[in-house]
């Protein structure tokens, strides 16, 4: 729309599974974010809302972690639900299916030769997988970096479920600020079986605008070993350092949660 100074990124890709790895390194390398529309199909793709929606109206989602401390109320920072899911669950069968196809690419990616920017990454690892519904009242969520402080995730992949999704109607667009290319942003539509990869650190800021119906995304987050290795390490010794007495800061939500 006007106003808006951005570029379309050329990501129309329409996907079958095999030729998949060469545009995630292309588009990771040249973007730093890379976006597969028909990911796996609508069958599976039904069928993993099927079961998201199955454990939400359960009830056992809870409220997303806050990103930032803000003067007025919680909910104003984001007011998504989230759960994690591990994708053995009996419950998650299917998405446990759609899980293993996204590590499959990953892998396969992360190990091709001479791949760019993904070799200097050796990903041997993931988080849980967070099931999240932004309740469509407006809300959204602010402008952020997924891994600002070398926390070990290196690539954050999301996977969206939601039919027949209309940006003009709904919003509930993801925009990405790519870091390097000052007048440019990403919009993402976050349609149905459309699955996103970006670098998880600062190259990618990124926020949800606010939506307008209800908005499902199911998200992973890559470990680097190294990374993570370092990560781990440091956050046992400060641990230690507290138990001595050494050192006095609490906890961050983000490290409990790693
Ligand atoms: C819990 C958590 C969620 C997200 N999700 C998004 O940025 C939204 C992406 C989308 O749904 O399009 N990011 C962080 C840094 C944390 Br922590
Ligand atoms: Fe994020």
């Amino acid at each position: 729309p006007p106003g808006n100074i951005h570029n379309t990124y050329p990501y129309l890709h329409k996907t079958d599974t095999d030729d998949m790895v060469p545009l995630v390194i292309e588009d990771l390398n040249s973007y730093g974010l890379c976006v597969l529309d028909n990911f796996c199909g609508p069958q599976l793709g039904r069928a993993a809302l099927k079961e998201l929606l199955c454990i939400y109206n359960k009830g056992i989602f809870q409220d997303g972690q806050l990103v930032a401390k803000s003067k007025n109320d919680a909910q104003s920072i984001r007011s998504d639900k989230i759960m994690w899911v591990d994708g053995k669950e009996p419950f998650c069968v299917n998405i446990g299916t759609l899980l293993k196809k996204i590590d499959g690419l990953i892998m396969r990616a992360n190990k091709m030769p001479n791949n760019g920017k993904l070799g200097q990454y050796l990903i041997n690892g993931r988080t849980k997988a967070m099931l999240a519904v932004y309740p469509g009242s407006g809300t959204h969520y602010v402008k952020h970096v997924d891994n600002p402080n070398h926390d070990g995730r290196c690539i954050t992949a999301i996977y969206y479920l939601n039919i027949d999704w209309d940006v003009q109607k709904k919003g509930g667009l993801l925009r990405i600020f790519p870091e390097n290319e000052s007048n440019t942003v990403a919009d993402i539509a976050p349609l149905f079986d459309r699955l996103l990869f970006f670098w998880s650190d600062r190259q990618n800021p990124h926020e949800v605008q606010p939506s307008y119906d209800t908005r499902y995304a199911i998200t992973l987050w890559y470990f680097d070993a190294t990374e993570r290795a370092l990560a781990t390490e440091k956050f046992e010794l400060e641990k230690r350092l507290r138990e001595l007495g050494a050192i006095r800061t609490a906890p961050t939500q983000e490290q409990l949660r790693i």
